[in-house]
């Protein structure tokens, strides 16, 4: 049995791979020890997975001015002895880091300690963090076309981004039910990320109206924080009750996907694989200030690869008109799905697994060799 560790908190494109690793890994008979953080949504994402051993740990974002910054170093140090004390008593045969800031401590603290690290990338454009700790990473698992300078090839792996095996693609009317929705017409879904995304809360609010009458009806997660649950009416063709559902946050993410005839998203990683999955045509709206515009990354690779459409924040009075021309054409929607089948890395949790569990097994038989010779 090997011991891993997992930093995978902050946000939930970093955490819910975690997950789906962790899971994969203790099926196996595997020790897993999830590292997250203290931000809501964490806590909101890993409440279903009472299997798995989570701890939080300090931690912050590097962003703002000098202030922020002098904040970050702090965390960073406190971070670092933190993990540092935890490799002591865990006694890990490795870490896993999906990049972000609670993976700088950790994997400083592993690479001191001598415990190998491997890097898990999920952005078509590769992050601060996991520039920083690549030249410490035994292994770096990448996006398809994605290179990391300064990497030897022997290192990279081209695994994809691991789904939660919950995630699956549903048959539209069982994931309504599940939902609890009448959806007299067609649906539309939105999805801002972990966080949310006022710009396209904005756009629901404001453009329900015209979208009903053209017979759509709405399911819309909000983000933590953003708005309470609620559910808006409006008289669609025919004097039907067309609605809008607005959730702050969904347990059912693989139902919220596949309940959609067209998805409105941000362009995160872990919402793009999840889209993939589900099979879901998406119009994706990329965060304009995501770090080095790696949303846009994210959603141009999509739409080159011919699942989905673009489009730019500063071209939302066009997403009206988007949503309701691509929505009633079958023909296009048809060759959206089929080019997502084609997309999709169902073992990417295996793959990944089985490669971690060869690193760890490589390891103990290196150190079981050196033990004889000294002795
Ligand atoms: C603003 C920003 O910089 N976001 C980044 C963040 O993603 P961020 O966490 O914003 O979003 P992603 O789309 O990558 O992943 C969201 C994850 O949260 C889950 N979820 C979301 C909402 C909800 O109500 N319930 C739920 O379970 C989704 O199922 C998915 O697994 O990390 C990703 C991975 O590095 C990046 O690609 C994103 O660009």
């Amino acid at each position: 049995m090997s011991r891993i560790i997992i930093a995978c908190g902050g946000t939930g494109g970093h955490l819910a791979p975690g997950i789906a690793v962790a899971e994969v890994l203790q099926e196996r008979g595997h020790k897993c020890l999830l590292l997250i953080s203290n931000k809501q949504v964490d806590s909101a994402l890993v409440e279903k997975y009472s299997h798995l051993d989570f701890i939080k740990s300090p931690g912050r974002a590097f962003s703002g001015g000098v202030l922020q910054r002098l904040a970050f170093l702090a965390s960073l140090f406190s971070s670092f002895f933190a993990s540092r004390r935890m490799l002591r008593e865990q006694e890990p045969d490795l870490v896993l880091l999906f990049g972000g800031f609670l993976s700088l401590g950790l994997g400083l603290a592993a690479q001191i300690g001598g415990v190998p690290v491997a890097l898990h990338e999920a952005n078509c454009q590769p992050g601060k963090a996991v520039r920083l700790i690549k030249h410490l990473s035994t292994r770096v698992y990448l996006p398809d076309g994605v290179r990391l300078k300064g990497v030897p090839p022997e290192c990279i792996r081209y695994y994809g981004y691991p789904v939660r095996k919950e995630i699956k693609h549903a048959l539209k009317v069982d994931a309504w039910k599940r939902l609890n929705i009448q959806v007299p017409n067609k649906l539309l879904v939105i999805i801002g990320g972990s966080q949310g995304a006022s710009a396209l809360n904005h756009w629901v609010t404001h453009n329900f109206g015209l979208l009903a009458k053209a017979g759509i009806s709405i399911y819309c997660v909000t983000g933590l924080g953003n708005s309470s649950a609620s559910t808006i009416h409006e008289i669609g063709k025919g004097g039907v009750d067309v609605t809008a559902t607005l959730v702050p946050f969904s347990g059912q993410m693989g139902d919220v996907i596949s309940a959609a005839d067209l998805v409105v998203s941000r362009a995160g990683a872990g919402s793009i694989a999840e889209i993939i999955r589900c099979r879901a045509p998406a119009i994706l709206v990329p965060y304009p200030y995501a770090a080095d515009d790696h949303q846009y990354a994210n959603a141009l690779a999509h739409e080159q690869h011919g699942a989905g459409v673009l489009l730019a924040q500063d071209q939302l009075g066009d997403l009206t008109s988007e949503v309701i021309d691509l929505m009633f054409n079958d023909w296009l929607l048809a060759k959206f799905k089929s080019n997502l089948e084609r997309l999709d890395r169902f073992e990417s949790s295996e793959r990944i697994a089985d490669d971690l569990i060869a690193l760890c097994d490589a390891r103990s038989i290196a150190n079981a060799e050196k033990l004889e010779r000294v002795t």
